[in-house]
């Protein structure tokens, strides 16, 4: 249990936050799967890429990890080798769901597990087609959930529309694609983020893009290269609603990925009213677009979250509802039902826990209603071991005129193990 930072006067100067996870866990595994030496650099050091890497080390892949240096010796995807102990995933739904994509089309058989909250997330979105492509999967309840047990081999390529907006779903069918034969393609109705795209194509690998359909060729071999992975839009997030909702703040945040696919917390800014600058800034090897974001306390009003937007934003939606929480008027947020099987039921998560510091919000079927402006107090609140809840508690609490305790802050480690330092800075300067 921790004591948080509350009735904070004001938060003023840069951060640069860490790169950005899901690009981290995508350099891992090209690296992997490629030929040669790869190089990443600004790779987040959080609990879940390190679990990525863990993994791969067992199939047999040299990586060196500094800090956020990190080389990966591959030699072809053909050169991963069968672990003699089970892959631990830790806390890590990108992680499982990759590597089940990855696994499906190599010829030896692999376990996968994780943490509990691994254990209650649904692996039938990737199982169901990655059988259909030819993988022998096996695994509790019929594969619904972990320990998942996956015997690759020769996979064949399909074509497979997305049931639920899914970039890890996308992701898997697309990497098991590689290795099949002929082509695979995956239609999404709704446009999901892309890094395992663009990331295959720095790696030198085709994959064509088509409206909302991609597809990629079977028996690609990848080549290494050297990525510099932006700033972490999700993590800035944290800092973009503190610089909002704290009095006196202005927070510049630096070499931020503005991927759009990723930006949707941008437009609700907007929407919202924030007094945000966003400057685009260049930097070589940098996997996709960057910039600098630069935000001031603001006066911010409700707005309406649905649709296409949602997996542009859908990790920010916990820090979303407590910004909701100090804008003029009812903000509601629906079409998000995905939200209830990310580390914890985050729209139960959201609610229970915001509501114990004094917020007017309720759950709904596939969102929440916030009503603002509320002024939040205080009290004993959980991130029920997920980091995005923690963050987002931790960011209420700065505005809380009494004490607030967290349990398992630790759980922030998984995504932004210097988020607490981060937030020192800002209040020394
Ligand atoms: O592909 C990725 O890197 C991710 C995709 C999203 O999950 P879904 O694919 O389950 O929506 C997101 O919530 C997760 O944090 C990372
Ligand atoms: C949902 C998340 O990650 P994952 O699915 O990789 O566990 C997240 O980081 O918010």
């Amino acid at each position: 249990m921790e004591k948080m930072i509350t009735n904070v006067k004001g938060l003023q100067g840069t951060v640069a936050v860490p790169g950005d996870k899901s690009i981290s866990h995508r350099a891992i595994m090209f690296g992997s799967m490629a030929e040669g030496k790869t190089t990443i650099e600004n790779f987040l050091a959080g609990d879940d890429c390190l679990s990525t890497i863990a993994c791969f080390r067992k199939l047999g892949v040299e990586i060196a990890q500094d800090g956020t240096s990190v080389t990966v010796e591959g030699k072809g995807v053909k050169g991963l080798k069968q672990s003699d102990t089970i892959l631990d995933v830790g806390n890590s739904g990108t992680t499982i769901r990759l590597m089940s994509g990855i696994l499906s089309s190599l010829p030896f058989e692999t376990t996968l597990e994780g943490d509990e909250s691994i254990a209650k997330r649904p692996m039938t979105r990737v199982v169901q087609p990655l059988r259909e492509m030819g993988a022998v999967i096996e695994g509790r309840e019929d594969g619904k959930y972990t320990p998942l047990t996956i015997k690759g081999g020769t996979l064949k390529g399909i074509t497979y529309t997305l049931p639920v907006a899914s970039a890890q779903v996308k992701s898997a069918i697309l990497l098991a694609g590689l290795q099949a034969n002929g082509k695979t393609t995956v239609i999404e109705k709704e446009k999901t983020r892309n890094h395992t795209e663009t990331i295959l194509q720095m790696f030198g690998g085709n994959i064509v893009s088509d409206g909302n359909a991609i597809t990629v060729e079977g028996g690609q071999s990848l080549q290494a290269t050297s990525v510099t992975v932006p700033g972490d839009i999700s993590s800035a997030a944290f800092f973009l609603a503190a610089g909002a909702i704290v009095p006196n703040s202005t927070i510049c945040l630096k070499s931020v990925g503005l991927n759009e696919t990723r930006t949707g917390i941008l437009d609700v800014l907007k929407n919202m009213g924030a007094t945000m600058t966003i400057k685009q800034t260049n930097a070589p090897d940098a996997a996709e677009p960057i910039g600098d974001i630069t935000i001031s306390t603001s006066n911010l009003k409700a707005t309406a979250i649905n649709g296409s937007i949602i997996p542009r934003l859908i990790d920010e939606l916990p820090i979303i509802a407590l910004m909701a929480t100090q804008a003029d008027g009812t903000t509601v947020i629906s079409d998000a039902k995905e939200l209830k099987v990310k580390e914890t039921n985050r729209i139960d998560t959201v609610v229970s826990e915001l509501s114990k510091l004094g917020a007017d919000i309720v759950a709904t079927e596939d969102g929440m209603i916030i009503k603002g402006k509320t002024s939040l107090n205080g009290g004993e609140v959980t991130s029920y071991g997920d980091h995005r809840i923690g963050m987002m508690l931790a960011v209420a609490a700065l505005i809380c005129p009494e004490e607030v305790t967290l349990h398992d802050a630790e759980a922030i480690n998984v995504s932004y193990p210097n988020f607490f330092e981060h937030l020192h800075q800002l209040m020394q300067k």
